[in-house]
């Protein structure tokens, strides 16, 4: 897939000082006091630089609070003023974004139940033809980064150039430890796609439960996110939405001082020792691919018998002892096993795929 995006870096929209962007506050705006005393105290810690709140709610089912609306928007208005610190809110309609904008909120989201769908991200792009606010993008609730990386696209062809991605996790089919699950291959392929795209991770999405933010907070700190969205209320537990995953500003100044943030590059005392060991494994990898055309040319050889004697190329039996053998083998070896099982299924499919053509070729006269 190819894709281009113009895209302002994160310095033109914010100042973190080099730090890692920290965007807090609560899940959503109940009231006027919930609002005031949660900024303020957020405002207090001094370790975030934008107010988050939510407006307008997308809920799974009817009959939860689906927030204030635009009643709440004074209300963040005169915290910007009290703490100075930028509004951050979620937009799902075009009637959201000029509420938003009428109100003099400073950057919008858009979330991934919006995200999903083009003609909503489409109709969002046209109310923000011509206008000059961040824009920052969650990933869609399923697992397709085309569909992420197209509401990008379509808010880029708006005119809107600071841009950054929420990473905040995707849905589970089945329960897990996480409400959402990370998948961070997904993110990773982005920010790989786009090396100037902002990152922030949404631990607070992900883990669904206080006890869980701290580890992924630092783990997207240690993929080198340019920030963290996190939910913070001043009486979590009375919350109206997402109670489980809020915690209290002063539990959130802990965590951001327990948090590590990693350097993104080596220091030039490395070089030397990096540049050996890279070299390792640029020899080691040569020798696996090397060893991989080996297999290969063996099981083209099979392919060949199996064409001449007329027999199936799938062999059942075979295929379950090689995988629990290789399953064995990787366990001595302290390999991770869902790496050793996927290694060998994409190398079996291969194999599949190798024999095939095989099988429909014609043989050598
Ligand atoms: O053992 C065979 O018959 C093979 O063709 C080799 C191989 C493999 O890649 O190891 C490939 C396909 C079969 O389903 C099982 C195993």
């Amino acid at each position: 897939m190819s894709a281009t995006l113009e895209i302002l870096p994160m310095s033109s929209w914010v100042d973190t000082g080099g730090k890692p962007l920290v965007i807090a506050g609560p899940c959503s705006a109940e009231t006027e006091e919930q609002v005031w005393e949660t900024a303020t105290q957020i405002k207090a810690l001094g370790y975030a630089n934008v107010l988050r709140a939510g407006v307008w709610k997308p809920r799974t089912r009817p009959g939860s609070f689906e927030g204030m609306g635009e009643a709440a928007l004074p209300w963040l208005a005169a915290v910007k003023k009290e703490t100075g610190l930028p509004i951050a809110v979620e937009v799902a309609t075009p009637q959201h974004v000029e509420l938003a904008l009428k109100y003099g909120i400073d950057i919008l989201w858009i979330g991934a139940r919006t995200t999903v769908n083009p003609f909503n991200v489409q109709d969002l792009a046209d109310a923000l033809q011509g206008v000059d606010v961040p824009v920052l993008i969650k990933n869609p609730v399923n697992p397709d980064l085309a569909l992420w990386i197209g509401a990008f696209e379509r808010i880029n062809r708006a005119g809107i150039k600071k841009l950054g991605a929420i990473h905040r996790g995707f849905s589970n089919a089945q329960e897990t430890k996480y409400r959402n699950s990370p998948m961070w291959n997904i993110a990773i392929e982005l920010k790989t796609m786009f090396p100037e795209l902002p990152m922030i991770g949404d631990p607070s999405h992900m883990a669904g439960k206080r006890a869980y933010l701290f580890e992924i907070a630092q783990r997207a700190l240690d993929l080198n996110y340019d920030g963290l969205i996190i939910e913070s209320h001043c009486n979590p537990d009375k919350a109206w939405s997402d109670a489980a995953q809020q915690l209290t500003p002063a539990a959130l100044g802990e965590m951001l001082h327990e948090l590590h943030v990693r350097k993104p590059e080596y220091g030039t005392d490395y070089i030397n020792q990096l540049e050996q060991l890279r070299s390792k494994l640029d020899n080691l990898d040569r020798e696996l691919l090397e060893i991989l055309g080996t297999r290969m040319s063996l099981v083209e050889q099979l392919g060949e018998y199996k064409r001449d004697n007329n027999v199936a190329v799938l062999q059942m039996d075979r295929w379950r002892q090689l995988r629990k053998n290789r399953a064995d083998l990787g366990k001595q070896m302290n390999l991770y096993p869902d790496f050793v099982e996927e290694l060998f299924e994409l190398i079996h499919m291969a194999s599949i795929r190798k024999q095939t053509e095989v099988m429909n070729s014609t043989p050598a006269a």
